[in-house]
């Protein structure tokens, strides 16, 4: 088997080595003890080597650690952020310009790729909240790209669920919703994990402070937020993701890495939107009043930030749901099969190198079935999006087989 690789080159950030990880497992590299794990890649990028081990016996997550070359000998305190991979049994190591690709052995096929960002834009914000230590973070790798998610943002009242709730019953296979937290009460109609996460405030704020959301704002005196988990989930099971968020989640998605359609929905008059928020009989007086007072701020930013893409008036509902159509391209739509997006499937035994963009993986094993459908995959790494928080999407691969002409797969 080869599974950990090449020579240990003194790689600068920025330059496409032909890489590599290295296999510490063997012995290959004696710079420094192998702390724990059964199964170490070691990856030198400036000054750093990133030392990146698993124990695939137990049910253990991947650990990072960095040794400094500055320091010699000297472990350098690490904050790893994101969603961690678990333990496999081994991993290929390849740097690209800013992250580590990592290859999992042994694992499943939506699960053998991921990411250990070092030195993203996001990486890099995080450093400045986490000085004196050495911020990396997480992110699965994923074939193909989604659609850009959708963020309805407008007035409590305008009428927003409804749209949202009509598209959702028409184009079932085509649209997922995104699951909020939320602190405020449920109400009478409303299920916990469907309408929102219903969650206690201190929850929310402690995972607020872990990363684990995308956006989140005080609206009318509640928190709600959008996980970044929530709305990858919907993107994974190949749907459009729709966001129903008020204006100041809607600015910081767009200051976010998450490209996305933000769409603005306006009542017709203040009247309406009184008129439908008390028909609606789900607040109280009192509440009533908070989100009419809200009303106004919110339709003044909505309709001159610049934050929104589209303005949508909701006077006639059946018109504004044609007009939301056309925007989402669905008018006069016949809804097409939607194919979930294609796993890559690694030869468990394989080499691993690197030319340009492009990640060549090399069936090394001697089994003939295994030769037969995944001979060598070649990995195009050119057209990377997102990352951590979240998901590393734009992969795109070509399995090629030795034992037919041309191609048997694509990513796209
Ligand atoms: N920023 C942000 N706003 C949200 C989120 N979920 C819901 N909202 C907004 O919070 C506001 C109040 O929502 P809700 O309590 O369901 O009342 P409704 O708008 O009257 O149905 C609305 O403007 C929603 O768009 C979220 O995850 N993040
Ligand atoms: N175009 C419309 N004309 C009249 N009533 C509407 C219209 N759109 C929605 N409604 C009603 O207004 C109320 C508020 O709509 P809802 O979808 O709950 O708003 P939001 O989610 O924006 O708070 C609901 O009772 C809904 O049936």
């Amino acid at each position: 088997m080869m599974w950990g690789l090449d020579s240990d080159k003194d790689l600068t950030m920025g330059e496409a080595p032909i890489i590599i990880g290295q296999d510490l497992q063997h012995g290959n590299d004696n710079d420094f003890e192998s702390k724990s794990g059964t199964f170490e890649t070691g990856t030198i990028i400036g000054d750093k080597k990133y030392v990146i081990g698993e124990t695939a016996a137990e049910f253990f997550y991947v650990k990072v650690q960095i040794l400094d070359n500055n320091c010699p000998g000297e472990w350098v305190n690490v904050v790893e952020l994101g969603t961690k991979p678990i333990s496999c049994n081994g991993h290929s190591a390849v740097v690209l310009k800013d992250r580590i690709l990592i290859l999992r052995k042994d694992s499943n096929p939506d699960d053998c790729i991921w990411f250990l960002e070092v030195d993203t834009m996001f990486v890099r914000e995080q450093q400045e909240k986490n000085l004196g230590t050495e911020v990396v973070a997480w992110s699965k790798g994923v074939i193909g790209n989604a659609e850009k998610p959708v963020v309805i943002s407008g007035p409590s009242g305008v009428g927003k669920g409804t749209l949202i709730s009509k598209l959702m019953k028409d184009f079932p296979s085509m649209f997922g919703f995104s699951v909020s937290h939320t602190t405020r009460a449920p109400r009478a109609m409303e299920k916990d994990g469907v309408h929102y996460h219903f969650t206690e405030k201190n929850v929310m704020e402690k995972e607020i402070k872990d990363g684990k959301f995308l956006e989140f704002a005080s609206v009318h005196e509640n928190l709600y937020g959008t996980s970044v988990e929530g709305v990858e989930l919907v993107s994974d099971a190949g749907k459009r993701c729709i966001l129903d968020i008020d204006v100041q989640g809607a600015r910081s998605v767009r200051a976010s890495t998450l490209e996305a359609m933000f769409i603005f929905i306006c009542p017709p008059s203040m009247d309406d939107l009184e008129k439908r928020l008390r028909d609606r009989g789900t607040e109280t007086e009192e509440q009533v009043l908070k989100r009419l007072r809200n009303a106004q701020a919110e339709i003044e930013q909505g309709t001159s930030s610049g934050i929104f893409d589209h303005i949508l008036y909701n006077d006639n509902l059946e018109e504004c749901y044609e007009n939301l159509k056309k925007l989402l391209g669905l008018d006069g739509y016949d809804v097409p099969p939607k194919s979930a997006p294609k796993a890559i499937d690694l030869p468990r035994d394989h080499s691993v190198s690197k030319i340009d963009d492009k990640i060549i993986i090399n069936s090394t094993s001697s089994s003939i079935l295994e030769k037969e459908s995944k001979n060598l995959i070649m990995l195009d790494v050119s057209s990377l999006k997102g990352g951590a928080p979240g998901r590393t999407r734009g992969l795109n691969f070509e399995a090629i087989d030795s034992f037919s002409e041309g191609f048997n797969g694509s990513g796209n």
